[in-house]
């Protein structure tokens, strides 16, 4: 029996098609049409009326049927014979627009027609103007014990509950087509569905960012994209960017090493970048760092072994998270904080709330705190990854926003990116939310308590040294991987105008001499 109902969505209307037209090759000639298994009253759902006869018949007469006082006779259609049905469902009434006779014209009343074909264009929810392509996972996850010393938030208090979660992976520049294995900032966020409502976790696979306010993220994020004039990759456009910021040597230290290509997220780190709060029940806070230790293990791939990969299979870190997932496979990463004692703040050489910045794991070590396990793929990617909605701002009671100038920029920012590309309604989308919370209802504000004040200003925050941790980066790497990242700055460089490869040069000299000395070696080598 086919299908009557009218389709929901484009995903239903596709199936029903494919149903459909399964069902229309399996049914017996319509000469041997068994009769209708269920008969309904109205005779609506039986078999329709088979083909026209095969025998060549007269057209119907369209000027008759088409106001025929007003139209001239040279529009009148010829009179051709009628075409045996070539359709392997010609019974199907729903595969055929509603006509003024059977050639026509199509009806402007066929609201059928038209709500197949509006909703055949307007079904693609559009993209995140950032992180487009990504990946999504279903899982839980569990603390190793109570963090109650630290934070109230209700998920992080019993080690014997565990709290679904939803996390998606995702390449910050690009579109869907981008290789999986290019140069690329990686994003890990995950959804946490706990009973106080969503708190959203968003992290990097690199721990710094470019910049520590806001203000310029526009301006980084054309750095790093395709030309405006032609579309094309213009590798000038970011280190122009690079020569007039000097808070991104930090960040260059990281993206250009290894860590900036990679084949797997089973085997990369997340960190969230940003400085939050947490509160535990007495009103103590403290600042937390987040970081994901893939329990596989770190491991990245080269400049090179990246540009192969992305020839022969641009999706396979996708492919290998879908593929062990569907095998049965869990994948698991360890949350990991460090903590600071706000009061401790001035004693670190440099502002804790400056995400160009790392903490020292000496002074503030890596505490675990749980484990995220991901057990099941998604079973609808439009529904539940791309229509998934992350923001720093989903936030529950015991973890709040800091002071840190870029997440407050952030804060907003990602419900208004929401509203736009998924509607007003994006929190009641079942991915994103928990029944019966929502964000304005809750009342989770940052630092409720908290005393504030100071004189308006825009001003460059205490301690703007970008040079001495980026220094350090190169130190930190074996000579394996200072010659790697050395190797994928020097071949870009090398064919960048003076007037950008001088600024570039001093600033990485002012990280590290011997660093700038490899480079300008290096960069010889490809002139
Ligand atoms: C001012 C700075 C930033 C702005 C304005 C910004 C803005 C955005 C926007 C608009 C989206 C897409 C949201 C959506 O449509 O759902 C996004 C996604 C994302 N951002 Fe940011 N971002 C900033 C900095 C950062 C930083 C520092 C991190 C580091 C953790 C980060 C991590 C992510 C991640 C992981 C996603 C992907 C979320 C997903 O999978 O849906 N962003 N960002």
């Amino acid at each position: 029996m086919i299908d009557r109902q009218e389709p929901s969505s484009f995903h239903e209307m596709i199936e029903r098609y494919n149903r459909q037209i399964q069902e229309a090759k399996r049914r017996p000639p319509i000469s041997e049409s068994p009769p209708c298994p269920n008969p309904e009253p109205q005779g609506s759902s039986c078999p329709p009326p088979p083909c026209p006869p095969q025998k060549p018949q007269p057209l119907p007469d369209r000027e008759s049927v088409a106001s025929p006082s007003r139209r001239p006779a040279h529009h009148s259609a010829p009179s051709l014979p009628e075409k045996p049905c070539d359709k392997v469902s010609c019974d199907d009434k729903t595969d055929f627009s509603q006509t003024a006779g059977i050639r026509g014209p199509v009806l402007l009343q066929d609201s059928i027609l038209h709500e197949t074909l509006a909703t055949f264009v307007n079904h693609k929810p559009l993209e995140r103007v950032l992180h487009v392509k990504g990946y999504g996972a279903f899982g839980y996850f569990q603390p190793y014990q109570s963090m109650s010393k630290y934070t109230k938030a209700c998920f992080l208090q019993d080690p014997a509950q565990r709290t679904p979660t939803f996390t998606r992976f995702s390449l910050m520049i690009g579109s869907q087509d981008t290789p999986d294995s290019c140069r690329n900032v990686r994003g890990f966020s995950t959804k946490f569905y706990t009973k106080d409502g969503i708190f959203d976790l968003l992290c990097n696979q690199i721990p710094v960012f470019f910049l520590r306010d806001a203000m310029r993220f526009p301006e980084a994020i054309a750095a790093l994209s395709p030309s405006p004039v032609n579309n094309l990759p213009d590798p000038s456009l970011f280190w122009d960017f690079i020569a007039r910021t000097p808070q991104a040597m930090h960040m260059l230290t990281w993206l250009y090493s290894d860590v900036g290509t990679s084949c797997s997220f089973q085997t990369m780190g997340g960190h969230g970048v940003n400085t939050f709060v947490w509160c535990n029940a007495e009103g103590k806070r403290w600042y937390v760092k987040y970081h994901w230790i893939p329990l596989a293990g770190e491991r990245y791939i080269d400049r090179h072994e990246a540009q192969q990969t992305a020839g022969q299979n641009p999706y396979i870190a996708g492919q290998s998270l879908y593929h062990s997932l569907a095998r049965g496979q869990v994948i698991e990463y360890e949350l990991r904080v460090q903590l600071m004692d706000p009061a401790d703040e001035n004693n670190v050489p440099f502002d804790p709330l400056d995400d160009t910045k790392i903490w020292s794991e000496t002074q503030y070590p890596l505490l675990p705190v749980g484990l995220l396990t991901l057990e099941h793929n998604p079973d609808d990617y439009r529904s539940q990854v791309e229509q998934s909605a992350f923001s720093p701002a989903n936030l529950i009671e015991g973890i709040e926003l800091s002071n840190d100038a870029m997440l407050q920029g952030r804060s907003f920012i990602y419900w208004d990116a929401q509203r736009r590309r998924l509607g007003p309604g994006f929190r009641d989308l079942s991915i994103n939310c928990t029944p019966g919370w929502s964000p304005a209802r809750s009342f989770v504000t940052s630092g409720e308590g908290m005393p504030v004040s100071g004189v308006e200003t825009r001003a460059c925050p205490r301690d703007s040294d970008p040079f001495t941790q980026a220094g350090e980066r190169y130190r930190s790497l074996d000579a394996l991987n200072q010659e790697h990242l050395v190797d994928n700055i020097a071949s870009e460089l090398y064919a960048m105008p003076k007037h950008i490869q001088k600024p570039v040069l001093d600033s990485i000299q002012k990280c590290d001499q011997a660093f700038a000395q490899h480079l300008v070696r290096q960069m010889e080598i490809y002139c």
